[in-house]
């Protein structure tokens, strides 16, 4: 392992200083080369505000999916600049890169992605075991976690055992698990009934109060938008709109 192994799930202070925790400049991102390049980001420029819920929304193919893995450390911009924390992405090598996933960016899929064979406090304790946080606190901090997601009595049910909907509470709630300073979010409610997507949205805009995080999330569902603290919107690889304040419930 590299010299990032903290232990601590301690908090680190939240630097609340005004300053965007995301800032993207002019990003652009192509796939393949030649005639036949996909242009999916042409030229993205926005932020995401601390403590905030932002909403990326846009159509199937508006480039939502290619501008989260990009923020994520996931992979890197054909051209433009990416900023988490104040950190350059493109200054990162891959052990750094690696070190911000794991320890300062929480992500849910819209597939869950948990382990089917684990627990669901073993699935949230999957980021700490990369900590090498101990057995105890891990099983300590997974059952605070799974409380929280309204979760407490299926600590130790499988993913399988589970309905969708749960599975994603457990997906937040491993999200959650190494005290992230942001969670990204692609399509978190896109396998859900639209009842079961809006609890889920719900919980997420819960856990940027409580765990004073912020989330950008993917999504092309036009009811949970409302939700959303700011709404930046992309059509065919550039910013529509980026400047949406929702009313504040
Ligand atoms: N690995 C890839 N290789 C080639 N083209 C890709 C690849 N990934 C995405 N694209 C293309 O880039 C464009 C943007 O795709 P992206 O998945 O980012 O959109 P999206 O808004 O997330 O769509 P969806 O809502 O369906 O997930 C699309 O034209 C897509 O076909």
């Amino acid at each position: 392992m590299t010299d990032h192994q903290e232990t601590a799930t301690v908090p680190a202070a939240r630097k609340d200083d005004g300053t965007p925790i995301v800032v993207v400049d002019d990003v652009r991102h192509s796939f393949g080369s030649g005639a036949q390049a996909v242009h999916a980001l042409r030229g993205v420029s926005f932020e995401v505000r601390r403590g905030e819920l932002t909403a990326l929304k846009g159509r199937s193919g508006s480039g939502k999916t290619t501008l989260l893995n990009l923020v994520g450390g996931l992979d890197t911009p054909t051209g433009g600049r990416i900023s988490v924390d104040g950190t350059d992405l493109a200054t990162l090598g891959e052990p750094d890169l690696l070190a911000l996933r794991r320890d300062r960016i929480g992500f849910v899929f819209q597939s869950f992605g948990l382990i089917p064979v684990l627990t669901a406090a073993e699935n949230v304790g999957v980021p700490m075991r990369l900590r090498r946080v101990p057995a105890q606190e891990r099983e300590e901090r997974a059952r605070t976690l799974l409380a929280l997601v309204g979760l407490a009595d299926h600590a130790e049910q499988r993913p399988g055992e589970l309905s969708g909907g749960q599975q994603q509470r457990v997906a937040v709630a491993r999200a959650l698990a190494n005290d992230p300073d942001l969670i990204i979010a692609d399509e978190p409610t896109g396998q859900l009934d639209s009842e079961t997507g809006r609890s889920i949205m719900e919980l997420l805009r819960a856990v940027v109060r409580s765990e004073a995080v912020t989330i950008l999330v993917a999504t092309h569902d036009p009811n949970l938008i409302e939700l959303a603290d700011r709404v930046v919107e992309l059509r065919d690889g550039r910013i529509v709109d980026a400047s949406t304040p929702t009313p504040t419930p």
